[in-house]
C-alpha cells in the first residue's frame, strides 16, 4: 500500500459514485485508474442513477436544476461514496452546491470542442454542405442559438438521451446531422469524421471535476494531486461569469477562459436569443488569481448590454 493507504486510515478501498450513463462511467473509471496509481488504494466505481436520468420527458418537469446531481450528492454526503465525478458543464450555475461538499481537483481540460457529425450513410461531411432546412439534433440552447446564427434555416430538433442513442437515430435517418463535444466522444472511444463547429463553447466544457466531503481532508488531500491548476485559473473565471448571470442548467450562454502567454487569464462570454438572432458579448482581461473578478466583471457586462432579457426569454 502507497504512501496515502496510511493516511486513509481503515478505508482500504475508495468509491467513486457517478451517473450510470457510458460517458459517466468511461470518466469515472479514469479517475479511478489515476487515483490508483497515485496512492496505491483500491478505487470502485459506483453508478447511481439520477432523476434526470430516469426521466424520458422535458427536464423542466423536474425542475430542471440539478435533476443530475442529486442523488449523488446525497449519497457523497451520506458517505455511501467517498467521491464523485462530473462534467463541469453540467453543474448548474444558478443553485448552490452543497455546503458539505467541495471540488477537491479540476482535471486538466480536455477539448473543448463542439462537432458536427453525419449519419454513415450520408455523403454530407460538413456544416455548409447541409441541404436548406436539413434536420439536426441537439438539446443545447447554446448550440441551438449559435447554430441560427450559422445556418438560420436549418431545422433544430431537441434531442435528449446518451452519445450512443442519438448516434443511432443519426445513423437510422432520423436527423440529417448532430452536434456533440468532441471531448465526449473521445472518452467513449467513438471514432466519427465530424465538423468543429466555430461556436463558443459551454462554460466548464471539456473539465472534469472531482466532488468530495468538505470535511474528509484525507480525500481531499489525496484528490488535490489531481488537480490542474490552469484549468482552475479558467474556470473560476468561467463559473464566476455563469454565477453573475444567474445561468441554469440550459442557458443560452457561452463563456470560454483561456491563459495567455503573458500570464493573463482572458475570458470571453456571450449570451443568445434561442434563435441566435440576438446576442451580447464580451471579453475582458484580468492578472492571474483573478478568475473570480473576471468572471463578474464579464457577467456585469453582459448584463449591462441586455442579457438579463435574453436569459430569462428562454423557456427552462
Ligand atoms: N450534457 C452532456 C455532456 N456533458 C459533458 C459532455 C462532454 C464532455 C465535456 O464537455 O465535459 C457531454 C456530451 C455532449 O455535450 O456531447
Amino acid at each position: 500500500m502507497g504512501e496515502h493507504g496510511a493516511v486513509l486510515g481503515i478505508r482500504r478501498a475508495l468509491r467513486i459514485g457517478t451517473r450510470t450513463s457510458a460517458l459517466a462511467m468511461a470518466q469515472a473509471r479514469g479517475v479511478a485508474a489515476r487515483l490508483e496509481e497515485a496512492a496505491g488504494v483500491r478505487v470502485d466505481v459506483v453508478g447511481i442513477t439520477t432523476a434526470g436520468d430516469r426521466h424520458r420527458g422535458a427536464l423542466s418537469e423536474l425542475g430542471g436544476k440539478g435533476a443530475f446531481m442529486r442523488e449523488i450528492d446525497r449519497a457523497l454526503l451520506a458517505g455511501r461514496v467517498d467521491l464523485a465525478v462530473h462534467c463541469l458543464k453540467d453543474v448548474p450555475g444558478d443553485v448552490p452546491r452543497p455546503a458539505g461538499l467541495a471540488f477537491a481537483a479540476y482535471l486538466e481540460r480536455d477539448d473543448t470542442a463542439d462537432v458536427m457529425v453525419f449519419p454513415r450513410a450520408s455523403q454530407v461531411r460538413s456544416l455548409a454542405g447541409l441541404a436548406p432546412g436539413a434536420r439536426v439534433g441537439t438539446s443545447a440552447v447554446r448550440r441551438r442559438a449559435q447554430l441560427g446564427r450559422l445556418r438560420p434555416d436549418l431545422r433544430v430538433e431537441n434531442l435528449r438521451g446518451n452519445v450512443d442513442s442519438r448516434l443511432g437515430r443519426l445513423d437510422a435517418g432520423e436527423l440529417d446531422a448532430l452536434v456533440l463535444a468532441r471531448a465526449g466522444l473521445r472518452r467513449l472511444g467513438i471514432e466519427r469524421a465530424g465538423e468543429v463547429l466555430d461556436i463558443v463553447p459551454a462554460v466548464g466544457a471539456g473539465v472534469l471535476a472531482v466532488d468530495c466531503r468538505r470535511d474528509d481532508l484525507d480525500v481531499r488531500k489525496l484528490v488535490r494531486g489531481l488537480d490542474d491548476e490552469d484549468t482552475r485559473q479558467c474556470v473560476s473565471a468561467e463559473r464566476a461569469m455563469l454565477q453573475g448571470l444567474q445561468g441554469h442548467c440550459n442557458s443560452p450562454i457561452a463563456g470560454h477562459a483561456r491563459l495567455e502567454r503573458d500570464g493573463r487569464l482572458s475570458l470571453r462570454g456571450m449570451v443568445f436569443a434561442c434563435d441566435g438572432a440576438k446576442s451580447v458579448y464580451a471579453h475582458e482581461w484580468s492578472g492571474p488569481d483573478e478568475g473570480e473578478s473576471l468572471g463578474a466583471r464579464v457577467a456585469r457586462d453582459l448584463l449591462r448590454k441586455g442579457a438579463r432579457d435574453l436569459i430569462d426569454g428562454m423557456p427552462l
